[in-house]
């Protein structure tokens, strides 16, 4: 699903209200109603709602809401912050409609005529969408920071006030919501870990913007769904057989650090690689052979691996996970750049050697997959202020070097080398902990040998992994899963995306 930029869902409103055509009013009245519906399935009588208002068409909607709540026999007051400019035309004509059933509608001048609030009220914030152009400042600021004070539940509109949608909100005062209700689809800053704690919980809700507008807008940012992993998902042949599903190799472990190793095996064949073979240490040899028996294994060094051999055999080799850092795996990663057939896989600590030498980047096979959480990130292209300046960043170095950038996370991002921005929908905090990451290379490294392409082998395998995870923690919770129980249900993720 595209993600668009305020700008964009501006001029997407704009064309809906053109072409459907709708009037701007009855627009607005959709996007109220789908509020207000969600809102009354969430919260019983008797809630006391307070709605702060704006006098844009964040705060339009937040007056066509307390209109509809009313109707409904919730106890409603309407807070609006007064400012020296005029309401917008929408804003107007729904203060007449709720003035013809309400007379609880208060205009903020002073922080003296802000509202006392209970804890158990209910506060709706439609302050500032998308509109917002500046920083909160006097009296909206220090309104913002009452409402966050209150210890009441907020629910903002479209987007927390003070919020900027598409770029950092530097030191902004913005609401921090528990719910926020958004319009057709994702905005980019809902995405990004540092602004968990102002939008809470993201409800994206439906008011019919024209499909048209949407099929031709072109745009950077795309969220990963069910239709994206339709158009990717290539069912296995009836009569294919395992030369059909490629070759991998995994450089992985060392010694204390096998489990790394075994589960990248493991998850690179439960991604349906048709041969695999692990180079690994003398030590792990016993650990892999027993706990990954459908792997080979090869052996080179003792404690860590030392070299490797024969690269031109395999369709594809990952690297990375839990082979630590020693001096000779920068030999290593050269013979894996230089004999890679395609694209490698680079993870954990052969990230880490190679931002040890810079001078490796340029050699790195084209459209490698290069699999950073945002310290790995940082040790590689530097330290980012923010996580908009990591994610533009991201998609600079993944065109200067002709690789897809997995920066992992909540909604892992992949950078691509045409500069698209892909995010995933699917995972959950119980994959926070140990050896998740090492999964992931793992099924990159599968699907990549049974000649998904590079892109394809992202999408498809950071909504896999992330699916694999979220019917684990249903299963186990969010607290007991582990990283293998990630590989276990990866079997139920193939299911659900094949049907
Ligand atoms: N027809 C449409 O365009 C629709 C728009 N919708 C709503 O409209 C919103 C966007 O409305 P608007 O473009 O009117 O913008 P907003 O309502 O977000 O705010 C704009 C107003 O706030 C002022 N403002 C911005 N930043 C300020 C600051 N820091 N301090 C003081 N004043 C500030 C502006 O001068 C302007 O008066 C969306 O977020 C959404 O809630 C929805 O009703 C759906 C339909
Ligand atoms: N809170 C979260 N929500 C969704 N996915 C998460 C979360 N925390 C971690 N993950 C996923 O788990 C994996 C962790 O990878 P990484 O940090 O490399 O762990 P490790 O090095 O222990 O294997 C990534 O794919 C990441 O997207
Ligand atoms: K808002």
């Amino acid at each position: 699903m595209k993600i668009f930029s305020a700008k964009q869902i501006k001029n997407w409103d704009s064309f809906t209200i053109k072409n459907e055509p709708i009037a701007s009013v009855d627009l607005m009245e959709r996007a109220a109603k789908a509020c207000a519906d969600w809102i009354l399935k969430k919260f019983q009588q008797p809630t006391s709602f307070k709605i702060v208002c704006g006098k844009g068409n964040n705060g339009g909607d937040g007056l066509a809401i307390a209109r509809l709540l009313i109707q409904n026999n919730f106890p409603v007051c309407v807070y609006i912050a007064e400012s020296p400019s005029a309401g917008s035309g929408d804003f107007n004509i729904n203060l007449l409609r709720l003035k013809e059933i309400s007379s609880a509608i208060y205009f903020l001048e002073s922080t003296e005529s802000f509202p006392a609030i209970n804890k158990d009220d209910v506060i709706i914030d439609a302050l500032f969408g998308t509109g917002l152009n500046k920083k909160p400042s006097g009296i909206f600021k220090k309104l913002i920071v009452h409402l966050n004070n209150s210890g009441a539940q907020i629910i903002s509109i479209d987007i927390p006030s003070g919020l900027y949608a598409d770029v950092h909100s530097d030191g902004n005062a913005i609401i921090q919501a528990r719910y926020t209700l958004s319009f057709q689809q994702q905005k980019v800053a809902f995405l990004l870990a540092e602004n968990e704690s102002f939008c809470g919980e993201v409800a994206i809700l439906d008011i019919g913007l024209s499909q048209e507008y949407y099929n031709n807008e072109q745009t950077p940012f795309e969220l990963i769904d069910k239709n994206t992993i339709e158009e990717i998902y290539v069912p296995r042949k009836p009569f294919a057989n395992k030369g059909n599903y490629g070759y991998a190799c995994l450089v992985v472990g060392s010694y204390g650090m096998m489990g790394a190793a075994v589960l990248s095996a493991r998850s690179c064949l439960r991604s349906g690689v048709g041969k695999l073979t692990c180079y690994i240490c003398k030590e792990g040899y016993t650990i892999m052979q027993t706990a990954v028996p459908e792997a080979m294994c090869a052996m080179f060094g003792t404690t860590f691996i030392k070299d490797i051999d024969n690269l031109k055999n395999f369709d594809v080799i990952g690297i990375g996970p839990g082979i630590g850092r020693h001096l000779s795996h920068k030999q290593l990663l050269q013979k894996v750049f230089k004999n890679s057939k395609g694209p490698a896989v680079l993870d954990a600590d052969g990230l880490n050697i190679l931002s040890s030498y810079p001078a490796l980047y340029k050699s790195i096979p084209q459209h490698s997959i290069l699999t950073p959480h945002p310290k790995e990130f940082d040790r590689l292209f530097g330290k980012s202020e923010n996580d908009f300046e990591r994610m533009e960043l991201a998609l600079k170095k993944a065109k200067e070097l002709s690789v897809y950038i997995v920066l992992k996370g909540h909604h892992t991002l992949i950078a691509t080398p045409e500069g698209k921005g892909f995010f995933n929908s699917t995972g959950n905090a119980g994959m926070a902990t140990a050896g998740s990451g090492d999964v992931l290379t793992g099924i990159f490294t599968g699907l990549l040998a049974q000649k998904y392409t590079s892109l394809e082998a992202c999408i498809l395998g950071v909504y896999l992994h992330g699916l694999a995870g979220d019917i684990a923690a249903k299963k186990l919770s969010k607290e007991a899963m582990i990283a293998g129980d990630i590989i276990d249900y990866l079997g139920d993720a193939f299911i659900q995306i094949s049907h």
